[in-house]
């Protein structure tokens, strides 16, 4: 669906309100906006001229030759082109936020691990320098695999400008509220939403409410989709039309500025004399988005059985191998527990993939315990896991009438590597050293009477 969307540009920090913010529905939709009418060419990218003095730049997403089904650029008319915001980089260090590989000698990341939340630091920290990476997967250099994790902000970027051209950023916030200022338009974020950021796009993150934590997927490989749904057909899961794209926004506003790039796994800035939020109209289907989770429609066991987790997909980052997913971002949310002669939370196993969880709210059904809003659990590849005691005994014993699972949200990054910890989520985060005594007290059972539930 092509939308055309004609908005004020709001005063130069960005103001109004999330009220005044719009959005145009889809998910990967060609959409076009513009922010002054007329400023957006229509039958052609590249005029000789363009209106009200504008630049023409595409951004390109996928290589030139991608498949048309998933080739992705978008085409800019802006104030200045983005050359004209680069002068030369100075590399600077921003020690919390680490790039696979970060393999780590003295690091043991084969385990079972939690982490309560990581508390807010003593100085006011940005989206940048508030960033702290819990583990990593793959190579950022090959773009393949991941790195997980933590945002605690506590102040704005003002003047401050940044893009990854390692990834794309998958955002969950878990309190407080954040807005997004970047090339395409404006998005405010609060927990139950999401939002995605595309690789190369560039922006500025304001603290809206305070503080603010979250957990961040950085994806180095192809960009998320929405999973096939196969014989589940046309309807539930995520819904394309429930993501939201924002409307052109820009900037025209002469201060001296910084820009910090993500490149190659290392930070370089550059000083620049504008904002670079100067994009008046746009065009294409390489855009940012959000998606408020409580539009997922999960679908699940309706007789018995506990099915793989998969089914929660919400987005899903192919890897070159069918079916298996260089992320998978899984949610776990309300739902009701009709399954007969079942035991209902997840069943013990091992995963080839590696499993990182964040809790957003409320209690997850196999670890009512420990795993706490803005706290975290890694099971890495191959390593087995499963129901605590308490969760054992509790759903071995329960009586199976239908229940809701309520005020409950919690995540999975799924991925086809293992996950390296880094020396922030070792030696500094608040790791839990008693996680896996949690499954010390499940009792040997076994005593020689063959009825189960299954032959009842
Ligand atoms: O380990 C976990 O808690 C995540 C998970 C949930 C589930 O329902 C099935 C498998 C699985 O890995
Ligand atoms: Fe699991």
């Amino acid at each position: 669906m092509d939308q055309r969307t004609d908005s004020k540009p709001a005063s130069a920090t960005g103001g109004g309100n999330r009220s005044e913010l719009e959005y145009m529905p889809g998910f990967g939709n060609d959409f076009e906006t513009e922010a002054l009418p007329g400023s957006l060419p229509q039958g052609m990218n590249s005029p000789q001229k363009c209106a009200y003095g504008l630049y023409g730049e595409q951004l390109s997403g996928t290589a030139f030759t991608a498949p048309s089904h998933q080739n992705e650029r978008t085409w800019c008319y802006r104030i200045r082109p983005s050359v004209k915001h680069t002068n030369r980089f100075r590399k600077i260090d921003v020690p919390y936020w680490k790039s696979a590989p970060n393999i780590l000698p003295d690091v043991i990341s084969l385990g079972q691990y939690r982490w309560d939340p990581v508390p807010h630091a003593g100085e006011a920290l940005n989206w940048i320098s508030g960033m702290r990476t819990m583990t990593t997967a793959g190579d950022v250099n090959t773009q393949v695999g991941m790195a997980s994790h933590i945002y605690l902000v506590t102040k704005s970027m003002v003047d401050e400008y940044f893009f990854s051209a390692d990834s794309e950023l998958l955002i969950v916030p878990q309190e407080g509220r954040l807005r997004f200022a970047t090339e395409l338009g404006i998005i405010d974020l609060e927990p139950k939403e999401i939002a995605i950021i595309p690789r190369g796009l560039v922006y500025r993150v304001e603290l809206i409410d305070g503080p603010a934590r979250g957990f961040v997927c950085e994806n180095y490989g192809q960009k998320f989709e929405l999973p096939g749904r196969g014989p589940i057909g046309a309807n539930c899961m995520a819904n394309r039309r429930d993501f939201k794209t924002p409307v052109a926004h820009f900037e025209d506003r002469e201060t001296p500025s910084t820009l910090t790039v993500k490149w190659c796994g290392q930070f370089h800035e550059t000083s620049i004399g504008h904002s670079p939020l100067d994009v008046v109209a746009w065009h294409g289907n390489y855009a940012p988005c959000k998606y408020d989770l409580s539009n997922y429609c999960p679908i699940g066991a309706i007789l018995f059985d506990h099915p793989d987790p998969s089914i929660f997909t919400v987005l899903t980052a192919p890897s070159g191998v069918p079916g298996t997913a260089n992320i998978d971002f899984v949610l776990f949310r309300e739902r009701w527990m009709v399954a007969e002669n079942t035991f209902r939370p997840p069943w013990y196993h091992k995963n080839i993939m590696s499993e990182l969880m964040g809790n957003i709210y409320g209690q997850y059904d196999a670890k009512p315990q420990g795993f706490v809003p803005g706290g975290m659990s890694l099971h890495n590849m191959m390593l087995p896991h499963g129901p605590d005691n308490n969760a054992f005994e509790g759903a071995s014993n329960a009586d199976l009438k239908a229940e809701k699972l309520d005020n409950t949200m919690s995540f999975m990054f799924e991925t086809r590597f293992p996950q390296q910890l880094s020396e922030f989520a070792a030696k500094e985060a608040p790791l839990q050293d008693d996680y896996i005594d949690c499954w010390d007290s499940l009792e040997k059972k076994f005593d020689g009477t063959p009825e189960g539930t299954w032959n009842k």
